[in-house]
């Protein structure tokens, strides 16, 4: 578990501490997949590099598992972050250093001078990220999704528990993010390690997050599973980035209503209930009437969700909304 306890940090600027991140309280657990997102300056990078390190807090406590990462020091301190892989926007990889040589850095640095077992790893590395025919290329012969593949397989060199993520997949195009995003979700379930990722896409935070942070100009503004946050988005910054990555028609928000008869209903359906002849059966037993007025069926990683807007008429809309919320199905009005 990584725990934040009343962490702040603000940067001296021209002798005046400037805050970036406001007091907050955060734990995330081990072996799940969390997201921050929030626009720039939000203070993303600051919280994600406070997780190894890389920027002190100002105050507050900051642990992993038992250690206190904020009281270490130097070696220990050292010693700590090689359980820590990172991964950045731009890669940072050695150019003048081949794919193998870059993956190897890691466990050269932290001592290792065993060369048999250094190739053996980097060999397994390149297989786990698709990379053992290009083994001997250098950086500058790779696509980008490549080079971010060298950079996951250099970060899980040493066996980390926990891989940061900052803005691993800004740089590439939508294909290509969506195969990285794949791989970090199948490192994930196999090697069991806990990722941090930092986005600014509501999208990446769908595809591959068990749960998610929105941050707003230096403040935690919402936080929970990912498909509460994206079904029922409470701050005006989560609603906008919901919107982003769903075309705002399909979430049924803005339609004209005025004009349409009938009381107008969001329905969300998670899990199995999105699949299951719910409505038919209710609509059929009640005598109601219903018209489709929006909808859509997604993932919110490994779950299905469905979301469709209504409007009901008839004698019995109170009866068919309790059965419909016995049967598992969330039920919003939109208007009546
Ligand atoms: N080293 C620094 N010195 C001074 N101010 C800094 C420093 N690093 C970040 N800041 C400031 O802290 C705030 C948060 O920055 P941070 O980089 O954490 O945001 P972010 O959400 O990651 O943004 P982006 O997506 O643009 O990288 C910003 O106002 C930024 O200007």
């Amino acid at each position: 578990m990584i725990r934040f306890i009343d962490v702040h940090k603000s940067y001296r600027v021209e002798g005046k501490d400037i805050p970036a991140l406001e007091p907050f309280s955060l734990e995330i657990a081990d072996g799940e997949v969390f997201g921050i997102i929030g626009h720039s300056g939000a203070g993303k990078s600051t919280l994600i590099r406070l997780i190894n390190l890389l920027e002190r807090p100002s105050g507050g406590r900051i642990l992993i598992g038992n250690t206190e990462m904020t009281a270490l020091h130097d070696d220990a301190l050292r010693e700590a972050r090689q359980g820590i892989g990172m991964i950045f926007q731009h890669f940072n990889l050695l150019s003048s250093q081949t794919v193998v040589e870059n993956i190897a850095f890691p466990m050269r640095l932290a001592g290792n001078k065993d060369a048999k077992a250094i190739r053996a790893r980097v060999d397994e590395l390149l297989q786990r990220v698709g990379l053992t025919a290009h083994a001997n290329k250098y950086p500058s012969q790779l696509s980008g999704g490549q080079k971010q593949r060298v950079g996951i397989a250099r970060a899980l060199a040493n066996r980390p528990s926990i891989l940061l993520c900052d803005e691993a997949t800004s740089a590439l195009d939508p294909q290509t993010t969506a195969s990285v995003l794949e791989l970090l979700a199948e490192i994930n379930r196999e090697l069991k390690l806990t990722i941090v990722l930092i986005t600014h896409e509501m999208d990446v935070v769908r595809r591959v997050c068990d749960r998610v942070a929105v941050l707003d100009a230096g403040r935690i503004v919402e936080h929970g599973t990912v498909a509460d946050v994206f079904l029922h988005p409470q701050h005006a910054t989560t609603r906008r980035f919901v919107n982003e990555a769903l075309p705002e028609e399909a979430a049924g928000e803005h339609l004209p209503y005025e004009n349409v008869p009938g009381r107008i209903l969001r329905l969300s359906f998670r899990g199995e209930a999105t699949w299951s002849p719910t409505l038919g059966r209710v609509t059929r037993e009640t005598g109601v009437d219903f018209n489709i007025l929006a909808g859509r069926i997604d993932r919110i990683k490994d779950l299905p969700y469905g979301q469709l807007t209504l409007a009901m008429q008839g004698d019995n809309v109170d009866t068919a909304l309790r059965s419909l919320r016995e049967a598992g199905i969330e039920v919003e009005e939109l208007a009546r």
